[in-house]
């Protein structure tokens, strides 16, 4: 288990996501009514059964068989009539649960800054996203309309017995608390072994996840047998933590079996006792007998939802570690949007250092970019030019100082109307699985096919795209697969393009590029800063040679005064 995930009760898990079937509630309340009625419709169909046995088969009298046979059969359609209505609208609430939960929490992590996802896990938190949401599911809707019919039809059928045989009933009784013990201690050690299930469910996930994201790596290195290993030693670790807890399962049902025998057996000698002494008949004997199953299947089922709720409360905590793991960057209550920016860009002893750095990565860096001028960020590895990108995009506020667009503290902003007007080109250019056309037109969402074909062209890369043999339709893998590096890049710029922002934050958009692929690019990039604000990270001489002024950044400060470029 992740040592930051709490461990929660099952009322507060239940508190937490209860919320979210607000629009179901009535649906589920209509399911567990139907799921009520079935077990209504099964107790009348148990005294049909006793009058059966009294009236008709211990006196031959087949006339008398008629009617409670009729009235037997109609109370067994109408129970499967009720029992499909009551499952299906729980199933139904379950799903929209289920679709409610994942977009509520994949809509939380869209807002935790791009650093958040560098250090968790990918493949944890896509299994946090699919089966741990899945057993939240289980565990709110499900389970409740199950534990609630469990309850009704236990309480209604120990009434019907307290009804028909008091004595009878308290015997049968017992049966309840030694039910409970023996669900109370299965269900503590299922618990344990379901949360390292849990987190192991994630780590099998992760591994998959990282291998098939760096499968070249992998082969290049030789380390396929190695990484076999790794997912074979999580799997080994699994396997264990599943058989635990089927053995577990297996072992609860024939002790709970054991404990009802001997109820059973119980009642029945009192039973056979009652009717030697003439105080009951045999019809009521075997009615009451039959009540006991009634009685006794549902406390099974309350046992093993117990059971079930324990396992499910594990996968419901590392969706609540998810959710409160930390709070997105959220507009201030009185932000305002900007509309246009003119593209003033101000950074005004700005310090800023990551959670639990030593050192500052920016330390008291002030600088004034006029709108419209192309700023060159340049400086050793580790300097602090990405993270002043990532204030800039507001992925942080910084700790003191600060950072202006057009006069306005970013922090004064909507996030909203911040991102519309600073585009972010970054040295790996990130590609979604789609076509050309798809991924240019990412950078807004109304853009025309017109202005996909200038934005390419202005970028050139309308050339090769044409050269293609879909051309613009030709579809892209997750990494830009089919694309060359300065082709990819190419896009990138088309899809800055696009998004037509007053201010350009490009980070290293040439790293990685051959000589010819960087000449390639200088003109895009020209037609893509004219008459932008332009904050220009690079290394590459090339690129510092555009610029309007050249900043060397050293440990997070300004090395040296601003000025013409070098
Ligand atoms: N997420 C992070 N958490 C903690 N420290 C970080 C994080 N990201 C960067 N740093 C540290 O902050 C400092 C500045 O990093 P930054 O990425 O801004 O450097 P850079 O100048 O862009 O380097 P490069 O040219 O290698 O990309 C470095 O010391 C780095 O180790």
């Amino acid at each position: 288990m992740d040592s930051t995930t709490p461990v929660l009760s099952t009322r507060a898990v239940f508190r937490r996501f209860w919320p979210l079937t607000r629009h179901d509630r009535r649906w589920l309340a209509a399911g567990g009514l139907l799921l009520v009625g079935a077990a209504a419709c099964d107790s009348v169909a148990v005294t049909m059964f006793a009058t059966i046995v009294d009236s008709s088969l211990k006196s031959g009298d087949l006339a008398a068989f008629w009617l409670p046979a009729g009235v037997w059969a109609g109370v067994a359609v109408l129970s499967g009539l009720f029992v499909f209505g009551g499952e299906y609208l729980t199933a139904r609430s379950g799903e929209r649960f289920l679709l409610r939960l994942r977009t509520k929490v994949f809509g939380h992590l869209q807002r935790l800054t791009p650093d958040f996802f560098e250090r968790r896990r990918l493949g944890d938190l896509i299994a946090r996203l699919t089966d741990d949401i899945d057993t939240v599911e289980r565990f709110v809707s499900s389970g409740l309309v199950q534990a609630v019919t469990a309850l009704f039809s236990a309480v209604f059928f120990a009434g019907y017995a307290l009804y028909l045989n008091w004595e009878l009933a308290l015997a049968a009784f017992v049966v309840a608390p030694i039910f409970a013990a023996i669900t109370r201690r299965f269900a503590r050690r299922i618990n344990d072994r379901s949360r390292e299930r849990r987190a192991l469910n994630g780590d099998i996930t992760a591994i998959i996840e990282e291998n098939l994201a760096n499968v070249a790596v992998v082969q290049a290195y030789n380390r396929q047998e190695t990484e076999e290993k790794r997912l074979l030693a999580a799997g080994t670790r699994m396997l264990g933590a599943n058989l635990s807890i089927a053995r577990l399962g297996a072992c609860y049902a024939p002790v709970v079996h054991i404990a009802e025998t001997a109820c059973v057996l119980g009642v029945v000698a009192l039973g056979t006792w009652e009717v030697a002494t003439g105080r009951l008949s045999l019809g009521g004997v075997l009615g009451f007998a039959a009540i006991l199953t009634y009685i006794y299947g549902p406390l099974q089922q309350l046992g093993q939802l117990r059971v079930m709720v324990s396992a499910a409360t594990t996968g419901s905590e590392r969706i609540v570690e998810l959710l409160d793991a930390e709070p997105p960057l959220a507009d201030a209550p009185d932000a305002c949007a900007l509309a246009r920016a003119t593209g003033h860009v101000r950074l005004r002893s700005v310090s800023f250092a990551y959670p639990e750095a030593i050192r500052p990565a920016i330390d008291q860096f002030t600088v004034d970019v006029r709108p419209g001028e192309l700023v060159a960020v340049t400086g050793a590895s580790g300097a602090g030019k990405s993270t002043i990108a990532k204030l800039l995009l507001r992925f942080y506020d910084p700790d003191t100082g600060t950072i202006s667009l057009d006069g306005v503290d970013l922090r004064r902003l909507t996030l909203e109307s911040l991102r519309r007007n600073v585009a972010l080109v970054q040295q790996e250019t990130l590609m979604f699985h789609g076509t050309i056309r798809d991924n240019i037109a990412y950078g807004s969402a109304t853009a025309t096919d017109r202005d996909i074909v200038d934005a390419a062209i202005a970028a050139d890369a309308h050339g090769f795209v044409t050269e293609l043999a879909n051309g613009y339709d030709t579809v892209i893998g997750q990494h830009g697969h089919g694309l060359s590096g300065g082709q990819r890049q190419r896009v990138a710029i088309a899809r800055a393009m696009v998004a037509n922002a007053p201010v350009l934050v490009l980070d290293e958009p040439t790293a990685g590029l051959d000589a010819e692929a960087v000449d390639r690019l200088i003109k895009p990039l020209r037609r893509l800063t004219a008459g932008r604000t332009t904050i220009l990270i690079t290394h590459d001489p090339r690129l510092t040679a555009i610029a309007d002024r050249v900043l060397v950044v050293a440990d997070g400060r300004l090395a040296q005064p601003q000025g013409a470029h070098q």
